[in-house]
């Protein structure tokens, strides 16, 4: 087993290129098997939910490629197969999206339960409903979900909630459907408006992404394109709050601003200064934090993918901060682990409230999914001692090499592996 070992760090000090966002590129390569021509995609991140998307794609016919100039090339023409290992499936979120990329090429489309990260409930009716809506049926089983049209026909659908996935997955299917499609209270997310740019490259016929209306105009062929992924707006989030955390000073490079301007709204509000450009983001923390409150929000509100890190940056505030995750309720596993290392954190029905400014110490943790081990991560940098970090693989769903990302802006921080009696020896020690 692997885990990260994490000390405590001064001030976090340099500058980082942000990859391609995860949540986009997921949507993009899947954009990409709609076609009917080859596409090339640049900006896709080397992280372990692409390469179960490369997997996936590759066992289903599609010609699928990563050049030395990081360029990946998909030739969907073979594909032969919309039966996605259940397996694969389960591996990641965003397995639901061959459901709406492929039923019009093949009419059954038949998919495993999606995983990813576990926040005790993310139901997919909404999914379902957009595709019912459109002429589709579905048919549960143990392992896997059949959903089956004849052919796609546009419908009007209302969202009952604010889903990013569910308005991608129904702009998929609706490109290609007989007929007009209107999305209402969609999503208004960048990787949603990031989608239709590249569908629309490739000729299908949509407007209002970004809106909460999205008017799609379904067209039998769609051509190939390249398309660049927006820069992941999660990772260069992370960076920033560990940036504060520490008291460092910290410039993410080639974002897009705009699309942090709640997350930078609230570390203004916290005590540090933000300084944007055109493609740049930099904060300067001097170590004085504010306490605050925090409700989580549909894009664009605060991302609950930040919540977990900016929980770490609020331990070390001093004064209660609360935090209420609004989308996902349940999403404080960290929570726990954080109170190992000495943080004062209660959590009830959704809100967290965080007694700030008690010293951190090092402690075995364990990262339950990707946000969590950021966070984790950085309350290791503020914590006494040594921090180990266990769950690498979840971190490793969102992160591409983040040991030396961390370690590049001054970071005590390394992996190593381990046997589970250094596990049960470190635990033991507390
Ligand atoms: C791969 C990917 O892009 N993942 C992101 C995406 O996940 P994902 O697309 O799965 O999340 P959604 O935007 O769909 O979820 C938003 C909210 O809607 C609810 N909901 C969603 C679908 C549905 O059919 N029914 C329903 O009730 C969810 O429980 C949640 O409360 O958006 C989340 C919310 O910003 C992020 O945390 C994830 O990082
Ligand atoms: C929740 C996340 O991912 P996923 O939806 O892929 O589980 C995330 O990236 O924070």
């Amino acid at each position: 087993m692997r885990r990260i070992v994490v000390n405590r760090t001064p001030s976090l000090h340099g500058a980082i290129t942000v990859p391609g966002s995860k949540n986009s590129s997921l949507a993009l390569l899947a954009a990409a098997c709609l076609a009917d021509e080859p596409v090339v995609l640049h900006g896709i991140p080397r992280i372990s939910d692409i390469e179960i998307f490369f997997r996936i794609a590759a066992d289903i016919g599609a010609v699928i490629h990563r050049d030395e100039n990081d360029a990946v090339y998909i030739d969907p023409r073979n594909i032969h197969s919309a039966s996605i290992d259940p397996i694969n499936a389960g591996a990641f979120r965003t397995a639901y999206y061959f459901a709406g990329a492929l039923l019009a090429k093949f009419g059954k489309v038949s998919v495993g339960y999606p995983g990813g990260d576990d926040f005790v409930s993310r139901p997919i009716d909404q999914h379902v409903k957009a595709l019912e809506a459109m002429g589709a049926s579905f048919a549960n089983y143990t392992d896997y979900y059949e959903v089956e049209a004849s052919e796609l026909r546009g419908a009007d659908i209302y969202f009952d909630t604010i889903t990013s996935g569910g308005t991608i997955n129904a702009m998929l299917a609706a490109s290609r459907a007989r007929g007009r499609t209107i999305l209402r209270n969609a999503a208004r997310d960048p990787e949603v408006v990031d989608t239709a740019n590249m569908l629309i490259q490739m000729g299908a016929r949509i407007r209002g992404a970004g809106t909460d209306m999205i008017r799609i105009e379904g067209v039998p062929y769609l051509v190939g394109c390249q398309y660049t992924a927006i820069p992941d707006r999660l990772i260069a989030g992370s960076f920033l709050i560990a940036a504060g955390a520490t008291g460092g000073v910290v410039t993410v490079k080639d974002v897009i601003p705009e699309h942090l301007d709640s997350c930078l709204a609230k570390l203004s509000e916290i005590g540090l200064q933000v300084e944007t450009s055109e493609s740049t983001v930099t904060v300067i923390g001097d170590g004085k934090l504010k306490a605050t409150r925090v409700r989580t929000g549909m894009y664009p509100g605060f991302p609950t993918d930040l919540q977990q890190p900016l929980t770490a940056l609020l331990t070390q505030a001093s004064g209660r901060s609360l935090i209420a995750d609004r989308v996902y309720p349940k999403r404080f596993h960290h929570a726990a682990q954080l109170s190992r290392m000495g943080a004062n954190i209660e959590v009830r029905s959704g809100v967290a409230t965080i007694k700030g400014g008690a010293p951190l110490r090092g402690a075995a943790v364990h990262a339950s999914d990707v946000r969590a081990g950021i966070c984790l991560l950085i309350a290791g940098l503020v914590a006494d001692g040594t921090t180990t970090i266990a769950g690498v693989q979840h971190i490793e769903r969102g992160y591409e090499n983040i040991v030396s990302s961390f370690q590049a802006l001054g970071a005590s921080v390394c992996e190593e592996t381990f046997t589970s009696e250094d596990w049960l020896e470190a635990a033991g020690k507390e």
